[in-house]
């Protein structure tokens, strides 16, 4: 079933095409990587998509309802961090949680988060200034996560992350996937995040999608995501 479906979007500011005509889609339950280099349209076209900005053509069916026709309900199935995580730094990861928690008028059991290994338990009660970023990230993963949207919206999630962070990321996003059947969409520049982590990846380029491959197609053709990006992007570095 395809959980987000995006047909012939556009987009144009201050006169300048910057989405031109995009279509593809999600399937449920994958991680979906969404690639291409800087300045490309991958924030432009997650704004679009998590509803903080209008298309100027085209449609967006999410869990089948139409952004622009019913959006609280088409948005309601997502779970989004957009560029730099947003947190509340004199708070605890707790009262960070409980505070998203009551915008969105739903409980939460703050036991979940340390069972699924999101935020560790002693991190919980410590204030977010003394975070590092890897357990910003994943304490925004927390907070994206609460009312249990289907699907998980991240951009460049892993830029500024030490190693260690970047592995401790990759585990929770796959078994978000395999325990709780979430959809990832995961857009980056870093071609090894998306060659360990995506299923499928769709690549942009100046506002267009060049292709959508299946990574099992790619490597299954004696290809690694470097050498098919080359390929597919004309040799343009991200
Ligand atoms: N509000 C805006 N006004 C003018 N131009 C914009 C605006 N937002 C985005 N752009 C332009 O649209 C293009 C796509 O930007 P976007 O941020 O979507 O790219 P990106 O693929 O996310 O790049 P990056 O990886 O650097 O974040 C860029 O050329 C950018 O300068």
């Amino acid at each position: 079933m395809d959980i987000l479906k995006i047909s012939n979007l556009s987009k144009i500011i201050s006169n300048k095409l910057i989405l031109d005509d995009i279509s593809f889609s999600v399937h449920e339950g994958e991680i979906f990587g969404f690639l291409g280099p800087n300045g490309a349209g991958k924030t432009t076209t997650i704004k679009i998509i998590t509803g903080l900005m209008k298309p100027s053509s085209g449609e967006i069916l999410i869990n089948n309802t139409n952004i622009e026709k019913e959006p609280l309900k088409a948005i309601s199935n997502i779970g989004a961090i957009i560029e730099n995580p947003s947190l509340y730094k004199y708070l605890t990861g707790l009262e960070n949680l409980k505070l998203v928690a009551k915008l969105r008028h739903v409980n939460i059991n703050e036991r979940d988060y340390v069972i699924d290994e999101i935020i560790p338990a002693e991190a919980l009660n410590e204030k977010v200034s003394k975070y590092s970023l890897g357990m910003k990230e994943r304490l925004s993963i927390g907070c994206a996560l609460i009312g249990n949207p289907k699907i998980l919206i991240l951009d460049e999630p892993t830029n500024g992350l030490d190693p260690e962070g970047i592995i401790h990321l990759r585990k929770i996003l796959k078994k978000l996937v395999q325990e709780k059947n979430m959809t990832i969409f995961i857009s980056s520049h870093q071609l090894n995040e998306i060659q360990n982590i995506c299923s499928r990846i769709a690549f942009i380029k100046k506002g267009k999608i060049q292709s959508v491959e299946c990574m099992d197609e790619i490597l299954k053709s004696g290809m690694n995501l470097e050498d098919k990006y080359m390929s597919i992007m004309g040799g343009e570095l991200l």
